[in-house]
């Protein structure tokens, strides 16, 4: 199987979680890509979506799903996304895609958060992948200093710029062992919009694809 077939696999398997006639909350990126493509074969039994990004919902209009204002929506049954890690704890380094800050906003409402990943996304301790921060522009040399403080190394994600007009800081050498006081210590840096440590926010549920099937983690 390839990273792809397992990404695919776990997206399918989310289908289970979707409650008939209600709206689903939409994460971003390539598995999630897939997920969109489940929820669009069950398109007559749920409501709409509500999306965390402008891929996103160009994808789930291109279906036919009609796609909400976070706004006009005040309580979501589920949240299916991907993750760029996940450890034990079900803590997730998430923002590859540079998609962050709408993604914590919309689990944020959610009862559940499914997270859909392959099984190359599971780690021990979080910070292999580098961290994304999504941060103001023009605070961008100021949150790199503060960052370089907590111990990491802070690359400028050129040429990006988020849905929300923001830019994003990648921090690589992080070894994180206490996810949750990480992400609120980052996020009290002046100029942070958001940092991609989703651990204040763990999953409820973890599909995790792998050659020999889905394997469900609560
Ligand atoms: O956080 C994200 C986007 O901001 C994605 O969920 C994360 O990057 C995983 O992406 P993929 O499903 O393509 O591996």
């Amino acid at each position: 199987m390839t990273q792809d077939d397992k990404k695919k696999a776990a997206a399918y398997a989310a289908l289970e979680y979707v409650e008939k006639d209600t709206i689903v909350g939409v994460g971003t990126g390539s598995t999630v890509n897939h997920f969109i493509d489940a929820l669009a074969t069950i398109k007559n039994n749920i409501v709409g979506a509500v999306s965390s990004s402008e891929a996103s919902t160009e994808k789930l209009k291109g279906f036919g799903i009609e796609v909400f204002d976070l706004n006009e929506v005040s309580e979501l049954s589920i949240y299916v996304d991907g993750a760029d890690e996940i450890n034990p704890y079900n803590h997730m380094i998430k923002g590859g895609g540079a998609a962050l800050t709408r993604e914590k906003i919309v689990s944020a409402v959610a009862d559940k958060f499914i997270c859909i990943v392959d099984d190359t996304k599971n780690v021990d301790i979080l910070g292999d992948f580098p961290l994304p921060v999504e941060v103001i522009p023009m605070a961008r040399s100021y949150v790199a200093r503060e960052l370089v403080k907590l111990g990491g190394d802070p690359v400028y994600r050129e040429g990006v710029v988020t849905d929300n007009g923001n830019v994003i800081l990648d921090v690589y050498n992080l070894k994180i062992a206490e996810p949750l006081t990480l992400e609120n210590q980052i996020n009290s840096i002046v100029g942070v919009v958001t940092n991609g440590l989703f651990a204040n926010r763990a999953a409820n549920v973890v599909l995790v694809g792998t050659d020999s099937g889905v394997n469900t983690l609560k």
